[in-house]
């Protein structure tokens, strides 16, 4: 135990975390755990702070003050790559993914962000050799686990935006995500999709260990897959609980349906 905290149980403890935009209170003292193996929501009105909080979390944004220790780790103000390859990766409401790459590529390219992993400059010159093809392997799996082998061999423009969704999940996973902040995964997609992505994360948590903490806006869905839901507003949690409490929280009920 470091600083009261237990991190063998915690993968990402936050600690009273600030980010203000000149006088804009984007995130204002924020404290939270996400517990290893879980999936956590974050949900709140547009405008509460959650982006924000990932990108500070991420390290694409400094924090003005606080601590953020994952896996046992103070990243508070680490370079987002540094925090990349410690296992912390989050993904976009827009998904990133490289245009004039296929999706076996772009997959494949992430393995190069890997600790310990030096393809560089190799990568698809001596794809089919030894390390490389295993690589190739593995790539494939995860684009299979993800269920985008029928496009593994097309370019991002021309796969819709659930399977780009899905791509930049693969990407994270071939990149060796310990915990994954993803930043509406159901956005944009239609029902089913939405419901077989939250599918898949209920697996990659089972079956590979891994952590999730997800913004999303469509809590009929979220809700039936989180352990625990954090509320934001004004930048500041305001409530939290099981998905059934925060329904119910008249806080919560009044931020969403009072204004
Ligand atoms: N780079 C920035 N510069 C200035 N203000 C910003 C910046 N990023 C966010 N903000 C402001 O911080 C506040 C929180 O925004 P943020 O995007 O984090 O909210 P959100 O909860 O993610 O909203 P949404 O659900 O709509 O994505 C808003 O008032 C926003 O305008």
């Amino acid at each position: 135990m470091k600083g009261g905290y237990d991190f063998d149980k915690y993968i990402l403890v936050v600690e009273d975390l600030y980010k203000y935009f000149g006088g804009i209170r984007a995130v204002d003292g924020v404290s939270l755990r996400v517990p290893r193996r879980s999936i956590i929501g974050l949900i709140g009105p547009n405008g509460s702070g959650k982006t924000t909080l990932f990108n500070v979390v991420a390290g694409l944004y400094k924090p003005d003050k606080g601590r953020i220790i994952f896996d046992g780790v103070d990243i508070a103000g680490r370079k987002p790559h540094e925090i990349y390859k410690l296992g912390l990766i989050r993904t976009f409401q827009n998904p990133r993914l490289w245009t004039s790459l296929t999706v076996f590529e772009n997959v494949l390219g992430a393995a190069e962000n890997r600790k310990g992993e030096n393809i560089a400059g190799a990568l698809f010159q001596r794809l089919w050799e030894g390390q490389e093809r295993k690589l190739a392997g593995e790539a494939l799996d995860w684009i299979d686990f993800v269920e985008l082998s029928s496009v593994d061999h097309m370019l991002p423009l021309n796969i819709s935006g659930g399977q780009m969704k899905l791509a930049e999940l693969a990407r994270a996973l071939m990149a060796r995500a310990k915990l994954l902040l993803l930043d509406e995964p159901s956005a944009g997609v239609n029902p089913t999709l939405a419901r077989r992505i939250f599918e898949g994360i209920e697996r990659l948590r089972s079956e590979y260990g891994l952590t999730f903490l997800i913004i999303e806006h469509r809590l009929e869905i979220l809700f039936d897959f989180v352990d625990y839901v954090y509320v934001m507003h004004r930048g500041k949690i305001v409530a939290e609980g099981k998905p059934e409490e925060v329904a119910e929280n008249p806080v919560v009920l009044d931020i969403y349906l009072g204004g």
